[in-house]
Order: structure tokens, then sequence, then C-alpha cells
């Protein structure tokens, strides 16, 4: 399994990380190179598995010791349920989860590139996503932390209203990956928001201090991040100034996809442990990092954890 900050892994009775986004079924393919268009390649290997920013996110926090559930709408097919047996297999409790009658899960085809561990993604979605109202349905009572993907803006932020309203006390984090019409509406409320490099360059900036300093203006939130790939991260609390962390370097770089998700369950991870923003940051840029050196997002449950390679 991905470790090292694991290592201080501690039960965690107080409360679960509640995960809102899709589920996705991710055929990985891992070739040599990635191959020119029109070429015809043979796959080194083929991985059927569970995929979805949030999901991978709470297979890193389950594996972490943290009580996880999540909710989503899955399809009315096989790939839901490899999706619903794979969340049971981490301890992720999905009971909430809404099944679209006739509806297909959400479908990731992807190239995994041996020669430089990058992976380039084709999804295909026409899944329904969740709505407030099934969201209403589902229990906001012993929550450590709700975490939401940054997408379907307008429900997103009733939910966010909902949880705002209904248990002011759980802090709530947003993760922003792309660019969606009306996605500001997702900037209040949350009290963390986690940005992608992609993200950034879509409302205008590559400098990641100008884009922090931004959004930290445009949100009320006290903690604002954003993943900067193989340069690491970089984050602003509200009062402070911009950090940079650079990346953890892994002896090859083999599989970064999911990097960010795992990202992401690193700065939650540090901050459901009450590390300060800094010390949150670093090891979620390290958790990432032995994740790139490493194929998949977790591996077999019954395998040692890898160590510290370097
Ligand atoms: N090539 C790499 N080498 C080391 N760390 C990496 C590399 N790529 C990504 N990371 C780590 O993973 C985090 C997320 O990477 P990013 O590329 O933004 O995610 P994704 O493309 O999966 O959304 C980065 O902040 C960094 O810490
Ligand atoms: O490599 P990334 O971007 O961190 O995330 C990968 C991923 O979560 O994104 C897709 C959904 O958008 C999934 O198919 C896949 O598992």
């Amino acid at each position: 399994m991905i470790s090292d900050p694991a290592e201080s892994v501690r039960a965690h009775p107080a409360g679960s990380v509640l995960g809102v986004g899709i589920a996705v079924l991710d055929l990985v393919n891992e070739v040599e190179v990635y191959p020119a268009e029109d070429d015809e390649v043979r796959a080194l290997a083929l991985r059927r598995v569970r995929g979805g920013n949030v999901t991978n996110s709470l297979a890193v926090l389950s594996q972490l010791g943290h009580p996880c559930r999540w909710v989503g709408t899955l399809g009315d097919d096989a790939a839901a349920d490899l999706i619903l047996d794979d969340l049971a297999g981490h301890g992720i409790e999905a009971r909430d989860a809404v099944r679209v009658p006739g509806g297909t899960t959400p479908t990731s085809s992807i190239l995994l590139s041996r020669a430089g561990g990058s992976r380039t993604i084709v999804h295909f979605r026409d899944l329904p996503e969740l709505s407030a109202e099934d969201f209403g349905r589902v229990s906001l009572a012993g929550l450590a932390r709700v975490h939401f993907e940054g997408r379907n803006p307008q429900e997103t932020a009733r939910m966010i209203r909902r949880v705002r309203e209904e248990a002011p006390e759980v802090p709530i984090s947003v993760e922003l990956e792309k660019h969606r019409p009306g996605i500001e509406a997702l900037l209040h409320g949350p009290q963390v928001l986690l940005a992608s490099r992609a993200y950034a360059h879509a409302v205008g900036f590559e400098d990641p201090d100008a884009f922090l300093e931004d959004l930290l203006m445009h949100s009320d939130a006290r903690l604002c991040v954003v993943a900067r790939g193989a340069e690491g991260a970089a984050f602003l609390e509200r009062g402070g100034h911009v950090q940079r962390v650079p990346a953890y370097v892994p002896t090859r770089v083999v599989d970064t996809l999911g990097a960010g998700d795992v990202f992401n369950a690193g700065v939650i991870h540090g901050l459901l442990e009450d590390l300060p923003a800094a010390e949150a940051v670093e090891q979620a840029v390290k958790l990432a990092g032995l994740k790139c050196g490493h194929p998949g997002i977790v591996t077999e449950r019954a395998s040692p954890p890898i160590s510290d390679r370097t």
C-alpha cells in the first residue's frame, strides 16, 4: 500500500469522511509508449478498476484509517457492481448511492505510458449526476468532514448550503479540477479549496501565487491549494503568504493516474490529523510522489506497505 504518512496512522473513530462525486469504471491499458493516431499497438497489461476522483481519494483515506462514506450515482450495469464491490472491499460505505434504472456507469478508457508514467484519459459519461434532492436524503450525522468534487455547480452549491446549515461544525473541502460554467458558486461555503493546475490555467493564471491570491480573495476559504504535477504544489492560508512545496520525486515515475486524487486525500488526511497546513500539504506531496512511483492507487490490501524507496 502507499505508505509513509500512513506510518503515523491511528484509528479514527471520531467521525467519517463523506465524499460526493462520480464513480467510474477505469479501463487502464498499459502501453510501452503513447501511440500515434491510427496506430495499432498491443497493451502490455489491462486493468478494469474502480476510478473517479472522490472515490480514489476515499480509497486512500480509508487506507489511512479514516471511516469513509461515498454518495453519487451509478448505472444499472456490471460496472456498477464492480464499483460497489471495490468500495465495500475498501470498507467505504455506499448505501446512499443512487442507481439510475437503465443507466450506464461512467467509463474512462485510459492509456498509461510505461515510458513516462503519463496517463491519457478518454472519459464517457451520460449518467445523470447526483441532485441536491438526492443529497437531501443523506444523513449528515457522525461526519468529520465532507469532500465534494467541483462539478454540477448549481446542485453542488445547494448541497454545500445544506451542510453549512444543518451541520455547521463539519468542515467542507471542494476539488476544483476543471473549470465548469457556474463553478464560482462553489467558492463560498467550503473551508478548503483544492485546485488543479488545469483549473488555474483555465481561469487565466500561469503563476500559482497570483492564482491562489485571486482564489482566496474570491472565496471565503481559509486554505487554498494548487497541485502542480511534477512541480509539486503551492498553498495559501488566509492571512498568510503563498508557500511552494517541491514535488517528492520517486526513483522512477511509473503511474501518475490518480496522483491528484491521492494528493487531495493527503491534504484531507493532514487536516483530519490537525496538522498545520504546511505539514498537511508536504505530506500530501510525499504521498502523491510515492504513488507516482507505484502502479495503481492502492495495491492489493494483502500486500505489505511499500516503503520510502529513496
Ligand atoms: N511526475 C511527478 N513526480 C512527482 N510527483 C508528482 C508527479 N506528478 C504528480 N505528482 C504529485 O501529484 C500531485 C498531483 O499531480 P497532478 O499532476 O496535479 O494530478 P492529476 O494530473 O492526477 O490531476 C502533485 O501535486 C505532485 O505532488
Ligand atoms: O489522474 P487524475 O486526473 O487525478 O484522476 C483519475 C480519475 O479519477 O479521473 C477520471 C474521472 O475524471 C477517472 O476515470 C480516474 O480514475
